[in-house]
């Protein structure tokens, strides 16, 4: 074993800051939280390290099911449900419960999204939320007596980040953006990860991740993850290695009902090296299936659940 501290360290460290002196904010939802304004931390993503939590168990592939969604630019929840990640219905069913007065349960609206065409369209559509502006960011061209329409391509950010990448990797431009300003009052909820920037230096890609908002207690664990997955993802297909993953928070908060998970959690000691295996290269960025990943090395402490805040 060696003496450097282990990279979760600095998660629990954020964690035990903001629960101590992080000010308490009345949020969005609601629930109230305490937080803290502008934190980094840096994790190794060499040799297949992936900053995963070990000090809970995360279901990393709810984290890559929906990074492989984002991919795809779909932005209704029925792919996620027919792969039975829930973890995006609390929005479309809060919106469905407001406008319809029904009362239906979670189990039964995600089982009518999933076995109804018609039904998922109008209630399971998250907005333009990030597939969307991935890959599809929408364009005006000009049409007749100077008016504007929607070209029927939008943008593809990532196919362009890709060719960017390999072609001029010294670009200070590597950059994928989800906030699409002109939409965001269409969308459930505005991007948390909102900012992706990508570094090439002798044959190692690094990433930054810019996050607005988190939610340290359930939102971290998968948005780490998840950008470290991409930043292997895009490596593999320019060849390149994966270097670092450089994690930046603007409000970064604990809801005040964590409080059980945040104490849990603060108790518990990180230990051992999970590493990321990509089983396949891909022949493009697009192709990745689940199967294609692998974790081995990872034997978190037991998991540790919390309420969502909607
Ligand atoms: N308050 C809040 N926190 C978030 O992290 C979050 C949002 N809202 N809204 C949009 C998305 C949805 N995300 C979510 C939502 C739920 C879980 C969650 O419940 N995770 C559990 C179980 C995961 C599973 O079932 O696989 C966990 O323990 O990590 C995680 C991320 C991330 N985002
Ligand atoms: O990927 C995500 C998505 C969402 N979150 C968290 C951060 C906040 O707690 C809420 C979003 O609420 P806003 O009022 O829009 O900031 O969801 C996250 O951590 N990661």
């Amino acid at each position: 074993m060696n003496n450097m501290p282990h990279y979760e360290e600095q998660y629990l460290s954020l964690m035990r800051q903001i629960w101590e002196n992080g000010s308490v904010q009345r949020d969005r939802t609601g629930v109230g939280t305490k937080a803290l304004f502008g934190a980094t931390m840096r994790f190794s993503l060499a040799d297949d390290a992936i900053p995963l939590l070990t000090t809970k168990r995360v279901y990393w592939k709810t984290a890559a099911r929906e990074m492989l969604w984002f991919l795809t630019g779909n932005t209704n929840i029925r792919p996620l449900l027919e792969q039975k990640v829930k973890i995006w219905t609390d929005w479309p069913l809060d919106r469905y419960r407001r406008e319809t007065g029904a009362d239906i349960s979670q189990d039964d609206f995600e089982q009518r999204i999933v076995e109804d065409t018609a039904f998922a369209e109008k209630w399971g559509d998250l907005g333009p939320v990030y597939g969307a502006q991935w890959v599809n960011w929408p364009r005006y061209e000009a049409a007749e007596n100077g008016l504007f329409r929607r070209a029927a391509k939008g943008i593809d950010q990532v196919s362009l980040l890709v060719e960017c990448l390999k072609n001029n990797p010294g670009s200070r431009r590597h950059i994928i953006e989800g906030w699409n300003v002109a939409e965001l009052d269409q969308m459930a909820l505005p991007p948390c990860h909102k900012t992706y920037q990508f570094h090439v230096a002798d044959g190692v890609l690094s990433c930054i991740l810019f996050q607005r908002s988190c939610d340290l207690g359930l939102g971290f664990a998968f948005n780490a993850f998840s950008a470290a997955l991409l930043t292997r993802m895009l490596a593999s297909v320019c060849g390149y290695q994966a270097g670092e993953l450089i994690w930046q928070g603007g409000d970064v908060h604990l809801y005040l009902n964590h409080a059980p998970l945040v104490e849990e959690q603060l108790s518990r000691t990180p230990s051992g090296a999970p590493k990321l295996k990509l089983l396949r290269l891909a022949d493009s960025i697009f192709d990745y299936r689940i199967e294609d990943f692998e974790v081995v090395d990872y034997q978190p402490q037991s998991h540790i659940s919390a309420p969502v805040a909607v």
